[in-house]
């Protein structure tokens, strides 16, 4: 397997396209997402990201891209689902992913565990995974990078308390954040077009993660139809 140096390299520049369905929604099912990966693969992305280690270890058969593995999952204690704890960060380690993307904002984890007692338990687990850090806020991915996540994504901007959800990628945390110039910056969420994706890069995202706009044919959809009727 390539060293996770290696694999970050390979991201540089490139479009990560998140393939992911939940268990209402009609494209739920590992085979779906992992012909999704295929299509991804095929029109060049660089990377995948995916939930659940049965997602994961179906598109790592059908794949050679890189894996960004999640598990979502609650707990009862904590508002943190991606990647809570080790349990989930080592299935999603065990299904072959090269990276894996834990919540990093400053929440309550389950447990009361800290985020820097996650991501040590997850080196300890794999000394050679990467771990990607989902953050909300620009103090949230300062404090990740501190701790050594090996990349910081704006995943969760819009989806806290602490931050505001825009219609629009967080092009100010992205800029915040790259113009820091250390870990690396992945801009991720509602990327929806080519200059949202433009915007991204020229705020300093060294990669970008794309899903919704990609691989939910519902939302798709639902968007054209809105645009339709707002016409009328
Ligand atoms: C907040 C949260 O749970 N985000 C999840 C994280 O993996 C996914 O549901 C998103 O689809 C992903 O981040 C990509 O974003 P978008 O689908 O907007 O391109």
């Amino acid at each position: 397997m390539a060293d996770i140096g290696q694999v970050i390299d390979s991201l540089r520049h490139g479009v990560i396209v998140s393939c992911q369905a939940l268990e209402h929604e009609p494209m739920y099912g590992s085979h779906h997402m992992a012909a999704m990966a295929v299509a991804a693969k095929q029109g060049g992305a660089v990377g995948i990201r995916a939930n659940t280690p049965a997602d994961i270890a179906a598109i790592k058969q059908s794949c050679s891209l890189p894996i960004m593995g999640i598990y979502k999952q609650e707990y009862p204690d904590s508002d943190v689902f991606i990647t809570p704890t080790l349990h989930e960060a080592k299935q999603v380690a065990d299904a072959g992913a090269s990276l894996i993307a834990v919540d990093a904002t400053l929440r309550r984890r389950p447990g009361g565990q800290t985020l820097q007692q996650l991501m040590q338990a997850i080196k300890m687990l794999d000394p050679g995974i990467g771990i990607v850090a989902d953050v909300s806020t620009f103090e949230e991915g300062v404090n990740a990078m501190e701790l050594g996540a090996d990349l910081v994504s704006t995943t969760l901007s819009g989806y806290t308390p602490d931050s505001v959800y825009r219609e629009e990628p967080d092009f100010q945390l992205i800029r915040q954040l790259a113009a820091l110039g250390g870990t690396p910056v992945v801009a991720e969420g509602r990327i929806w077009t080519i200059e949202d994706c433009r915007q991204c890069m020229e705020a300093g995202a060294y990669a970008v993660v794309i899903g919704t706009a990609i691989t939910r044919p519902r939302e798709i959809t639902g968007r054209f139809v809105r645009a339709i009727q707002r016409e009328r």
